[in-house]
């Protein structure tokens, strides 16, 4: 495996984009406008400065990893790639898309991952006519600080295509965590209703925002409150997930009426300079 395309260069895209580099993959760095693949690149580079002011990477090893990322605006550019890992937002609709036309661009060896947050994976592979080749990598948030990834198998994914996708996550410096195609998978399963919980804390005025957070932070040793990592995470993105939960497994998994609201406002958290917290642009 050589080339690895990115396509969607947001929080996550970048992430991935710049441990495969670090990794010593080639890497294309795909989004629908130029604009934003450039502020995902710029990120990735201001990253990489802030770890050679710190002294863990080398000014010149720097260079070497952003000369291996080529930006992109155009799907067509998968026709080089051997393997690509989906990141753009969390819709069926565009994802749908995405992955059809991956299926009639790519080489039959290119392997389509999709780093979803709770979209099934077999209804991901079914768009293509190489389900077998088609598998969720789940990072997570940030990207090249935290250690899991959640590697799903859909239900017609190959061995082979488990096999490389895992030893390619050890490559990257992570840790692969098997698990099986069912909403939200383990990590949103148990992440997600939390944090939805912690809103209805909100919504019923039990406590304010600073003291929900300090309560799980102080009281659990959480390293961030769940309404601070839910605008980490992107309230859009929380509301998504919540609802595949609730669509796959019942009513108790309800989304919290403030979180929809606050995503209708568009506080959307810290990609939107507002959302439970207030952040400078
Ligand atoms: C929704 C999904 O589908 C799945 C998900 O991702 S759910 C979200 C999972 N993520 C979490 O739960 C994150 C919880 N929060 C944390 O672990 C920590 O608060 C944190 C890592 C985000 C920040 O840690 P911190 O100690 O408070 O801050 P800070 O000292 O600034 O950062 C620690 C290190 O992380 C790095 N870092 C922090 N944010 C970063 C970012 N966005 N990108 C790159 N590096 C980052 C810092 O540069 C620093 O690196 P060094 O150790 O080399 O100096
Ligand atoms: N935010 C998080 O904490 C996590 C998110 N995820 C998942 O990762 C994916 C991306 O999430 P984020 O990076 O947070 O979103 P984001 O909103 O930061 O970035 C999404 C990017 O995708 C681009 N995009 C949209 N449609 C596209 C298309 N057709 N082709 C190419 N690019 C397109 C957008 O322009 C945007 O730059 C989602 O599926 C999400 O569920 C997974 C783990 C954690």
């Amino acid at each position: 495996m050589k080339t690895i395309m990115v396509i969607g260069a947001g929080q996550m895209g970048g992430g991935i984009a710049q441990v495969a580099a670090q990794a010593g993959y080639s890497v294309i760095l795909n989004d629908i406008k130029e604009e934003f693949v450039n502020r995902g690149f710029g990120i990735i580079q201001k990253n990489l400065s802030r770890s050679v002011e710190k002294g863990k990477l080398q000014a010149e090893e720097k260079d070497l990893i952003l000369g291996r990322i080529t930006k992109s605006v155009s799907l067509q550019d998968a026709a080089s790639a051997d393997l690509v890992i989906e990141a753009a937002v969390e819709n069926m609709g565009i994802k749908a898309q995405i992955f059809s036309q991956l299926d009639v661009i790519c080489p039959e060896h290119t392997i389509l991952s999709t780093n979803t947050s709770s979209l099934p994976i077999t209804e991901i592979g079914a768009f293509t006519k190489r389900p077998d080749r088609v598998i969720g990598m789940h990072f997570m948030n940030p990207v090249p600080v935290m250690k899991l990834v959640e590697v799903i198998r859909g239900l017609a994914t190959s061995d082979e295509v488990y096999n490389t996708i895992e030893t390619l996550s050890i490559k990257m410096g992570k840790t692969p965590v098997e698990v099986n195609d069912a909403p939200g998978f383990v990590a949103n399963r148990i992440l997600i209703p939390m944090i939805n919980e912690a809103v209805y804390t909100l919504y019923e005025g039990i406590a304010s925002v600073e003291a929900i957070d300090n309560v799980m932070k102080l009281g659990m040793n959480h390293p961030m409150g769940p309404l601070a990592l839910a605008d980490l995470i992107g309230l859009d993105t929380c509301l998504s997930i919540m609802e595949v939960l609730h669509e796959g497994l019942g009513d108790k998994y309800r989304p919290c009426p403030l979180l929809r609201k606050y995503v209708k406002a568009g506080w959307l958290g810290r990609k939107s300079g507002r959302g439970f917290y207030k952040y400078d642009a």
